[in-house]
């Protein structure tokens, strides 16, 4: 799939580091754009996913200080694919330690995917640090978001080719579990196995994220280090349900944060993160802009919906 016109072009870090967060934490973070301009901070999903030089297209190097982050576990953060000390609200506690660490007072937050339920429990916790949110293809992790995709019935019903292959390495007595079945291979120790499961896993995902299959995605989940990263950390936190108290802490507590400018972007026919959640965030929030792009799936890399994504931070420069 060529990429989209309406991305800026192709530009370099001008400043990365790493963040040590806990005794066993190291997060790798990277600036590129303007060092004088406007914050804004990429959370990547999954959780698992990892950032991308691509990541800092979406931004106008002009005018914003865009500022990437791996995750506990994610990408260049260390311990690679450690579930250990990994939950939603570490997470949170990290992204206001980079705040600090990097001078930042408030910034708008850009997050798809998981990134979008990472950005709205980070923006509901710290209101105050938050001038804009950009959210696409929107994930609550509740319990009928997960069921939908990771478990039969959903989204099996318009890729069944490749269901077929994700429910392989399962025996048919643990499938009425997918999550748990395939938590528990992928933190045993059978090494070999966790590598099958995560390929398994990662291919399922990245073969049902856009509206026409891209095989460069799907070749993505064919790498043993992204995939065990990508698989391990959102099944440890699937099978968690997201340390959430609630099922639907989100959409319990977006009264914290209608007061904030926001654009949320949801792929009409997005097989991952259907959008129902979109829909149901959307009316509890009238405020926040809604926008379907109608030719588009999960993926942010999908026309309809970068030209939208790059347009909701253009218009965000003015905060
Ligand atoms: C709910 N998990 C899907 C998610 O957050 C996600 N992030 N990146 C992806 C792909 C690699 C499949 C595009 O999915």
């Amino acid at each position: 799939m060529p990429e989209s016109p309406a991305l800026y072009p192709p530009i370099e870090c001008y400043d990365h580091g790493f963040l040590k967060v806990t005794d066993l934490h190291t997060l790798y973070y990277e600036q590129s754009g303007n060092p004088q301009g406007k914050p804004v901070i990429y959370l990547h999903g999954g959780p698992g996913g990892g950032v991308s030089a691509h990541d800092r297209r979406y931004f106008d190097p002009a005018v914003y200080r865009t500022i990437l982050l791996d995750q506990r576990g994610a990408g260049k953060s260390t311990p690679t694919a450690s579930l250990e000390d990994n939950t939603t609200w570490s997470l949170v506690t990290d992204i206001e330690m980079l705040r600090k660490h990097l001078g930042i007072d408030k910034w708008v937050v850009f997050g798809g995917s998981w990134g979008s339920t990472l950005s709205l429990v980070y923006a509901q916790e710290h209101p105050d640090r938050v001038k804009a949110l950009i959210l696409r293809g929107i994930f609550m992790l509740r319990k009928s978001e997960l069921n939908w995709f990771y478990e039969f019935g959903g989204a099996s019903n318009i890729f069944p080719d490749a269901w077929d292959e994700y429910i392989k390495p399962i025996p048919e007595e643990e499938r009425g579990d997918m999550v748990a079945a395939y938590h528990k291979r992928l933190t045993g120790d059978d090494e070999d196995e966790r590598v099958r499961c995560a390929k398994a896993w990662s291919t399922w995902e990245c073969s049902t994220s856009k509206l026409f299959v891209d095989p460069v995605e799907v070749a993505k989940a064919t790498e043993d280090v992204w995939a065990l990263a990508f698989a391990r950390i959102e099944c440890h936190y699937f099978f968690n349900k997201g340390f959430f108290k609630t099922d639907a802490h989100i959409l319990e507590n977006v009264n914290k944060i209608r007061h904030i400018p926001a654009t949320i972007v949801q792929g009409r026919y997005d097989v991952v993160c259907p959008a129902t959640s979109a829909w149901e965030l959307h009316k509890a929030w009238p405020e926040a802009q809604f926008e379907f792009t109608h030719d588009c799936g999960h993926s942010a890399k999908e026309h309809g919906t970068t030209a939208r994504l790059v347009q909701a931070a253009d218009e965000y420069k003015s905060l």
